[in-house]
């Protein structure tokens, strides 16, 4: 790319989410992230001021064009040396910042205006500071593949926490019965940020048992929300629509994917298309990446009482099904007819990965804020940091305030992370390292998985999650919303759901 020959008309719109917009390149596998910032702050921008052009960015505070960049410098730094060591080499690929001609980013800012969704139109593209990360385009596959025709697929999901939090300093009991992404659907619904409460658990999606997984990926695919994009040949063919009210048409989901899980011995039905869809994605999801698949790999476990989450449907159909549900925790090694509730992929799983990171929040934000609070009155007398060595237990210092802090902060940005999974068909005859193809149907797929969006939460939004956190519980425990409120499944019915979860693993 030379940066000095940038022309607008190369580049498409792409995507984007609350922080940045995402630019693709038409012909290179490449993309552009570009930050974004509130447009009432638009307003004051770019007042030149003793030649510094100073930016409303992203806070409160004015930054120069050299903050700006060294701000988009962090990001890198903290995705390449914090994020990638904790999710693995192989999922995390954390860019290199470009300064970009600012003639070059307006043109582009006003190019990709109309196409931008009205929900995010809130926030403008930052033209002034000239600064932008450059990508791989994820969308894609790398070139050493193809002999196939069809383009690659892409799922996009941003998995939100799988786990209920087990910390003693959890006061509200339904935070160890419901997980957060399903009480926060209920606070949503009544904010009117979505129309739909998603039928859609984390901790099935975490869950490592290929049953759970498919129901988490079938329930993405009936209410996306934000949690779930389709790319086709690195364009968007399924998402939440503008219009949330709306909901996106799964039968145009099932055209696009009819021509790679049509096989030649008969007609694919659509049920049967969207099943093998999922299992491509589920198999992706539980490869562990590895080239080398001898040897025992380490396994996660987590503890019964942190797998199930009681809100979900799935819980639901245990208790309507009859099955206690801790007896349905234990049946998975006995019973050849159960689904595995117990956590057990290998560690190295790019979910396992992301777990093991959420998991770092380890004191709940009801045990952390308190050390927010520590480390807030101690940089008000001592604004000059100082370095000591780190306690493991609270003995009331500072420093373990601030690695407790700093490990909340690890563990939000995975909370917030998204996964792509790409895959695309590939020849009978075409070799390919066994750890980059999977062959869970009739088809054989080149895959890749990748983490991305793995920017640092500010240190400032500590308090805001303290407050939403108290809200989203305290909604959750006033709501008269139950369970049985749910939309019914659109995709299966509720018996062919328990069907499924009762197939052999
Ligand atoms: O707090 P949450 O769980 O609602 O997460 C926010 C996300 O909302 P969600 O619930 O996923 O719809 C939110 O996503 P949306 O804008 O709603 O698509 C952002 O990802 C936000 O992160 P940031 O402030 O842009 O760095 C996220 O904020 P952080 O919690 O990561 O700071
Ligand atoms: N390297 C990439 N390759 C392809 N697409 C990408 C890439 N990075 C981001 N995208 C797309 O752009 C969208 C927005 O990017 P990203 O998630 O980083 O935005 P964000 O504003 O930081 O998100 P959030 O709302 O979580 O804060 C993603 O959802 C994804 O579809």
């Amino acid at each position: 790319m030379e940066l000095d020959k940038m022309d607008e008309n190369d580049w498409k719109y792409h995507g984007e989410g609350n922080k940045s917009l995402v630019v693709s390149h038409i012909q290179h596998s490449r993309v552009l992230r570009l930050l974004k910032y509130p447009s009432e702050d638009a307003e004051n921008t770019h007042q030149i001021h003793e030649e510094v052009v100073y930016i409303p960015f992203f806070f409160p505070t004015k930054q120069t064009t050299e903050q700006a960049f060294q701000h988009i410098l962090n990001i890198v730094d903290y995705s390449r040396n914090v994020m990638k060591p904790l999710l693995g080499e192989k999922y995390v690929h954390s860019g290199e910042v470009v300064k970009l001609p600012l003639d070059f980013v307006r043109k582009l800012s006003l190019k990709i205006q109309q196409e931008r969704p009205e929900l995010r139109c809130d926030k403008v593209m930052d033209t002034f500071s000239g600064c932008g990360l450059c990508l791989p385009n994820l969308t894609h596959l790398s070139p050493c593949h193809f002999g196939d025709h069809r383009p690659p697929l892409c799922v996009e999901i941003k998995p939100k926490c799988g786990f209920l939090p087990f910390s003693r300093h959890v006061t509200k009991e339904c935070k160890r019965k419901v997980c957060r992404f399903c009480m926060h659907q209920h606070f949503k619904l009544a904010n009117g940020k979505w129309n739909r409460l998603s039928r859609y658990c984390p901790l099935d999606l975490f869950s490592g048992s290929k049953q759970r997984m498919y129901i988490a990926i079938k329930n993405l695919l009936e209410e996306p929300q934000n949690n779930l994009k389709i790319f086709k040949g690195g364009e968007l063919i399924y998402s939440c629509k503008d219009d949330a009210k709306q909901q996106p048409d799964l039968n145009e989901l099932v055209q696009h994917l009819w021509p790679y899980f049509h096989h030649s011995n008969g007609h694919q039905s659509s049920k049967t298309v969207l099943t093998e869809f999922i299992q491509v994605i589920c198999s992706a999801l539980l490869s562990t990446g590895d080239s080398n698949r001898s040897g025992e790999q380490r396994k996660m476990q987590l503890s019964d009482s942190r797998v199930l989450c009681e809100a979900s449907p799935l819980h639901r159909d245990l208790l309507r099904n009859d099955v206690p549900i801790q007896s349905a925790l234990h049946m998975g090694a006995l019973h050849p007819y159960t689904w595995q509730a117990v956590l057990v992929f290998p560690k190295t799983v790019s979910l396992a990965k992301i777990l093991q990171a959420q998991m770092m929040d380890n004191l709940d934000i009801e045990g952390l804020y308190p050390l927010y609070k520590r480390v807030e009155q101690y940089l008000e007398e001592f604004p000059k940091e100082s370095e000591k060595h780190v306690p493991s237990e609270d003995d009331g210092s500072i420093e373990y305030a601030v690695a407790k802090v700093l490990q909340y902060r690890v563990a939000m940005t995975a909370k917030d992370c998204s996964i792509m999974i790409t895959f695309a068909p590939c020849g009978e005859d075409e070799k390919l390292q066994p750890h980059l193809e999977i062959q869970p149907t009739k088809s054989r797929f080149a895959f890749s998985v990748s983490i991305l969006d793995l920017d640092p939460k500010p240190y400032e939004s500590i308090p805001h999650q303290y407050k939403l956190d108290t809200k989203i519980v305290n909604y959750y425990l006033k709501s008269t919303i139950t369970t049985q409120e749910l939309p019914p499944s659109s995709l299966y019915s509720e018996r062919q759901d328990c069907m499924l979860l009762f197939h052999p693993v």
